[in-house]
């Protein structure tokens, strides 16, 4: 089953829209799922996500249904990612900020305080015995530049990649927060720092993406285990084409630098849906956002995607190349895992690192040594079966590789020694009956040599019989004298 959740969601016409195309909506509803779409050239489209939310679907249906499951795992160290995506004023901010992080109003609240309440509420259900710490970052990619909105002047954030907490954000300032409103004070200071930002450097927030980082510790006090969950919020820049923005100079510079980040987006979900598992090199490297978002895509990570179109016949072309981004991003497959602790878990990691045939070389190596070269050529043709030959292009992808071609192979190695223990049950039984067979031929046989030798005896009696009643009928004719 796919990890990805993949939601479309309608706002209301804006008034410009009525003005322009009356209450002419591009959308005809089918159920919560499915919906059909007509384009410009009124064609139509049959889209289906795992929900639909349409003009009157409210902030906490859409929090409930696609950001509360990740809360929940995120609490229990499973890294959870939940981006917006769509075109400039279809409601990315609105669905995940609300009117303002810090609206008071129950029913506008956007996901980023739901979730924030969230995570406050499922940590005060743990016994005493569990300690939550939280973090929370908050960085902004503009032209290619990660910069930190809890610290202006730390403007080029570097992405890092450690071998336990994946992709990291390096150097940039990280607030614990104990509760809700000091989580929530401070995004809002986040939010207001980004809007001083863009003063300065004269850019408005859709030209950028906005990136909110909870970093979620669990330490249980009894044995001291320790496990961390991440959880991104993207609210991505917005998707519209260049040519529709009319841009130029640096607008435009803008414009192609978000295209740039988006096209790479969609390369990378293209590669991760497309792949064959063999060789397929995933192009996480060809932006910031893809880097950033590495870990959420490629495998460790729960993520939900908010497809935000406008319903409005005017734009139906960005909303028709919204939904379709949704659609491919719908077959990617990831698997999650919980992370853990960076002491425990850091031995386990080193030999990671390693090239990715270095790898199978080694392991087909030591297997060399323990088996005979035909079933180390068994196993090398299971790796390849079960898809499990190694990319050396993708060294940043070792470690769940590593991981799910230990998985596979032990279950597929369980799979066989079931396999054989059947067979040799099925070996012994046969063995058991052909025993009873050749016990029973035996005695078959001995049994016809007795009776063989008892009738020759027999048949020599009666010829000595015969011999003497013979010679008796002989003897006792009278000869005529
Ligand atoms: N579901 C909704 N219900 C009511 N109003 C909405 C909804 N979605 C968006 N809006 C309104 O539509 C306008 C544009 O929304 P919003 O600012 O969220 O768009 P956006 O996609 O974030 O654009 P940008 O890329 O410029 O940030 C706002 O005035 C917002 O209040």
């Amino acid at each position: 089953m796919s990890n990805i959740t993949v939601c479309a969601r309608f706002r209301p016409l804006s008034s410009k829209e009525r003005r322009d195309d009356g209450d002419r909506i591009c959308i005809q509803r089918i159920d919560t799922e499915t919906f059909i779409f007509k384009d410009e050239k009124e064609e139509d489209f049959t889209f289906s996500f795992d929900r639909v939310f349409y003009e009157e679907s409210n902030q906490a249906e859409v929090y409930e249904f696609l950001a509360l499951p990740i809360v929940r795992d995120a609490v229990n160290a499973i890294n959870g990612t939940i981006i917006t995506y769509g075109q400039t004023g279809a409601g990315k901010t609105y669905s995940m900020e609300g009117p303002s992080v810090l609206e008071v109003d129950e029913k506008k609240k956007g996901l980023l305080p739901r979730v924030v309440d969230g995570i406050f509420e499922h940590i005060k259900s743990f016994d005493e015995m569990t300690k939550y710490s939280i973090k929370l970052s908050m960085v902004e990619i503009y032209m290619e530049k990660v910069r930190d909105l809890f610290d202006l002047s730390k403007d080029i954030i570097q992405i890092k990649e450690s071998k336990v907490q994946g992709i990291l954000l390096s150097g940039a300032t990280e607030i614990s927060v104990s509760d809700a409103s000091q989580a929530l004070q401070s995004l809002s200071t986040g939010i207001a720092n980004r809007a001083v930002g863009e003063t300065q450097m004269n850019f408005a927030s859709s030209r950028s993406h906005s990136v909110y980082m909870f970093t979620i510790q669990k330490e249980s006090l009894g044995d001291k285990r320790m496990k961390a969950g991440k959880l991104v919020l993207v609210d991505l820049a917005g998707s519209e084409k260049v040519e529709k923005t009319g841009a130029e100079g640096r607008v435009l510079e803008e414009a192609k630098m978000i295209n740039k980040s988006l096209s790479a987006l969609g390369n990378v979900i293209n590669a991760l849906t497309c792949g064959s598992g063999r060789a397929n090199h995933i192009p996480y490297r060809d932006s910031k956002l893809t880097r950033i978002l590495q870990d959420a895509l490629g495998g460790n990570s729960r993520t939900a995607i908010l497809c935000c179109c406008s319903p409005s016949p005017s734009n139906a072309s960005e909303s028709l190349s919204t939904l379709r981004f949704g659609g491919r991003a719908k077959h990617i497959k990831s698997s999650p895992r919980v992370s853990c602790n960076e002491d425990k878990c850091a031995k386990k990691h080193e030999t990671l690192f390693e090239n990715k045939d270095e790898s199978s070389d080694r392991i087909l190596n030591k297997l060399r040594e323990r088996l005979d070269i035909e079933d180390v050529k068994l196993l090398e043709e299971l790796f390849i079966l079960e898809g499990i030959l190694f990319d050396p292009y993708s060294v940043e992808e070792l470690e769940s590789d590593y991981e799910d071609v230990t998985s596979r192979t032990i279950s597929s190695l369980q799979h066989h020694v079931e396999e054989l223990v059947s067979s040799v049950k099925e070996l012994k039984r046969e063995n058991r009956a052909l025993k009873a067979r050749m016990a029973a031929a035996e005695k078959h046989d001995t049994l016809h040599k007795e009776d063989a030798i008892i009738s020759n005896v027999l048949r020599k009696i009666s010829g000595i019989f015969s011999f003497f009643f013979f010679w008796g009928s002989l003897s006792s004719v009278e000869v005529p004298k």
